[in-house]
């Protein structure tokens, strides 16, 4: 049997264990006992997730003399909005849950963003407890603590820091994840490599087809090396206030853009969107002379296995670089005016340009609209 791993989060708000290993969902009772005072599992979760999983995650709780209660919500990135907040906070408030308590986020990163958001302003402030149950979620959202919603500015937007108490990675869960989710989430697993480990891209680059095949042992690796690597990061920088956060970041003012023009929802996923923007922002770098194009089409080369575009071309656009741009102009990292992107100057180290001229980035964009 695959060993459990667990990495430890040291925030300055905060800090908590990772479990990453096979079986968590059906041992989840025991592992979330002292964190349920109460003796009640209030879940939050979507009707895909609760479709595969509501029986088996019930199942562990019961055994644990812990009485489950759930609310399923719609599946998608719809479902990070204003209203379901709503609906969840109601239910929290309902559910009788005190500031002692967690209530759990079994799902992807829209339920855990939205969730943890709803624990962070739940009577002032509430415990949450992570279920990852995608890929993405777990190497990247469910750590960490950044919660949000979209609005019809743009995505995340309104949000808070809040940590959660406990994270558990189930690599089983992603038996029943569609195809195109586990490509997506394959992405931020990808930006890691990118961003600060050179061999871990190379691991990438060998053992990607490993790890989408469904090899627990690769997947066990992948996610707990993303973890520790975002660990490390949030432990160094938790509200993204020095620049060392801000790196997790690559790929996602491109991405974030290109999520608000397709209008959040299936045509292109968030993971979808942040290997085309570790893609752009490669290519961008490249035309800066900051790295090798051969640099830029190898990162482009890691995501074409895994069935990601790597054109925006690809995603048949009618808008130009400056609407793109204008997208832009909401992401949270501008500081006194100036945008900072992330860029690379080689793979495994990214940095933070403080200097860069939104008009090159549209006329760069109008050419890969074409490209
Ligand atoms: N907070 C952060 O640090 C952070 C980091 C990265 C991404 N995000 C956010 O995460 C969101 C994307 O998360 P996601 O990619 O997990 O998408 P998601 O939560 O929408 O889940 C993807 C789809 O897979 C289904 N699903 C989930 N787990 C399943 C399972 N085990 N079996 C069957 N179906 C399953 C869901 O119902 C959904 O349809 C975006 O909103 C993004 O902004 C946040
Ligand atoms: O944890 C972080 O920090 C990240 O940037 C991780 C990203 O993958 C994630 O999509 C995050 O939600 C984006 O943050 P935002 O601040 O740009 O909304
Ligand atoms: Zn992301």
């Amino acid at each position: 049997m695959t060993e459990t791993r667990t990495i430890h989060v040291a925030a300055a708000s905060a800090s908590y264990d990772v479990i990453v290993g096979p079986g968590l969902l059906d041992r989840a009772g025991q592992h979330c006992a002292q964190f349920l005072p109460r003796g009640v599992a209030a879940i939050v979760t979507d009707r895909n997730v609760a479709a595969a999983w509501q029986e088996r995650v019930s199942v562990s709780f019961a055994a644990t003399g812990i009485e489950p209660r759930w609310l399923i919500l719609d599946p998608g990135e719809a479902t990070k909005s204003w209203a379901e907040l709503a609906r969840v906070s109601d239910w929290m408030l309902e559910q009788g849950i005190e500031r002692g308590d967690c209530v759990l986020a079994l799902g992807g990163g829209v339920i855990g963003d939205l969730v943890g958001f709803a624990a962070s302003i739940h009577k002032r402030g509430c415990g949450f407890i992570q279920l990852p149950t995608t890929l993405l979620a777990q190497v990247d959202s469910s750590v960490g603590g950044k919660t949000a919603i979209n609005v019809p500015a743009g995505k995340n937007l309104v949000g808070a820091f809040h940590q959660p108490s406990l994270v558990l990675a189930d690599p089983d869960a992603l038996e029943t994840l569609p195809t195109r989710e586990l490509r997506a989430g394959y992405a931020e697993v990808i930006k890691y490599g990118v961003l600060g480990d050179a061999p871990f891209f190379s691991w990438c680059e060998a053992n990607g087809p490993a790890l989408m095949a469904g090899d627990t042992a690769a997947r066990m690796h992948a996610i707990a090396t993303s973890i520790e690597a975002k660990a490390r990061i949030v432990g160094e920088d938790e509200r993204e206030t020095s620049g060392a956060r801000a790196l997790l970041n690559l790929g996602h003012t491109f991405g974030h853009a290109l999520e608000a023009e397709t209008g959040f929802g299936a045509a292109l996923l968030h993971g979808e969107a942040v290997g085309l923007g570790m893609v752009l922002a490669a290519r961008f770098s490249a035309a800066k002379g900051r790295l090798e194009e051969a640099g830029a089409e190898r990162i482009a080369a890691a995501l074409e296995p895994a069935g990601l575009s790597t054109r925006i071309a690809d995603l048949g656009l009618s808008c130009n670089g400056d609407r793109l741009v204008e997208h832009m102009l909401h992401d949270k990292k501008m500081a006194a005016g100036v945008l900072p992107f992330v860029l690379i100057d080689r793979i495994g180290h990214a940095f933070l340009a403080r200097d860069v001229v939104l008009a090159e980035v549209a006329r760069f964009l109008d050419a890969e609209l074409r490209r």
